[in-house]
């Protein structure tokens, strides 16, 4: 039976997604104006379930839900169970990948389960023609991600935090309930008795994210009562700013070349060329370099005066070295 015609779905008024939803799509309208297929990254939490639901209003029948199974935790097998039982309920079709989401030494695991988990929603999206993936990140993850990224000190791309609409692997995702926060999602789905399952690491304080969500954020939310909407017009102009930044560097690369040409990179101000140095990192080798590492870089260049001199910095899983006249990134 279509998601339409069902009778137990119908009868699930309208709440706090179906409104951030549909607030998303007037400011997205070209994107969306036309999908043909859509996805839900729907794990069985409370957010994923939230959206699920107002998706499959916003679009009946044109929704699928995609879950990743971890493998991670004994859970793992429960959530999947969850998660085939509700779509049974509500006729969404559900798909499902296995990833060995282990991580290497040095990795946290929760990035390596972040990277194998996007990885597994773009091969299923692919697979099943979907036009985007929605994922249920909200108001709240925006902010624990942009305490996070201060936590590390991090530069304007983190603390832009996540953005709406992006593309990776060739696919697009989109991040609809970023206006809306966590307790009244939960609240809504409690009051529908629509249940979801949770995952017993959010409350392992080991983990950062767990400690700023249980212990930071109360304090903060006392303290300033409208941090979601500040924290996110902050996040906003640290994204403009971002783009700004990306664009001179741009323009920085046409003059100095790909590879930057020494020589055209001491011209510019030393704001300038770390600008372009790291834009020229982490576009064209994927890499990142750490504050003390660009500054490092930036010495060596300014020293590099006579054909004599060298360039020779490990950075990320490759090092800088001088090639001639210009930079060279060689991965090791
Ligand atoms: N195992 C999974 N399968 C499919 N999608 C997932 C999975 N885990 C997370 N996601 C998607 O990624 C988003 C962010 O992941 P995160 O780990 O923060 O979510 P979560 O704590 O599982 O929350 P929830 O499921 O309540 O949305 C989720 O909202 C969901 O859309």
């Amino acid at each position: 039976m279509p998601v339409k015609n069902n009778p137990l779905f119908a009868a699930i008024p309208a709440g706090p997604a179906d409104a951030a939803l549909s607030c998303f799509l007037t400011e997205n309208q070209e994107q969306f104006s036309d999908v043909g297929r859509i996805a839900i990254a729907y794990s069985g939490g409370a957010d994923s379930t939230a959206l699920l639901l107002a998706a499959a209003r916003q679009w009946p029948d044109k929704v699928i839900a995609l879950h990743v199974h971890h493998g991670l935790q004994d859970a793992a097998d429960a959530f999947w169970q969850h998660c085939q039982q509700q779509c049974e309920v509500w006729r969404i079709p559900l798909f499902e990948q296995h990833v060995d989401a282990r991580h290497l030494p040095g990795e946290s695991p929760e990035d390596a389960a972040r990277v194998h988990r996007y990885r597994a929603l773009a091969d299923m999206a692919h697979q099943q023609h979907a036009d985007c993936v929605l994922l249920a990140q909200h108001a709240d993850d925006q902010v624990e991600t942009l305490i996070l990224a201060l936590s590390r000190g991090a530069g304007l791309p983190g603390l832009a935090c996540m953005p709406a609409v992006f593309e990776r692997h060739g696919v697009c995702f989109a991040r609809p309930l970023l206006s809306v926060g966590g307790e009244a999602l939960r609240n809504w789905l409690s009051e529908q008795n629509i249940i979801w399952t949770e995952d017993p690491t959010n409350q392992d304080r080991r983990y950062i994210r767990n400690r700023i969500r249980l212990d930071v954020l109360p304090a903060i939310a006392k303290a300033f009562p409208e941090y979601r909407q500040t924290f996110a017009r902050s996040a906003t102009h640290a994204a403009h700013a971002q783009i700004l930044l990306s664009e001179l560097a741009e323009q920085d690369l046409q003059m100095t070349g790909n590879p930057p040409a020494i020589k055209a990179l001491q011209t510019l101000s030393t704001a300038r060329q770390a600008n372009a140095l790291r834009y020229w990192l982490r576009q064209f080798h994927h890499t990142a370099a750490s504050t003390r590492q660009l500054e490092e870089l930036l010495r060596q260049i300014d020293a590099c005066q006579t054909r004599g001199h060298s360039i020779d910095l490990k950075i990320g899983h490759g090092v800088v070295v001088r090639n001639n006249a210009v930079l060279q990134y060689r991965p090791q």
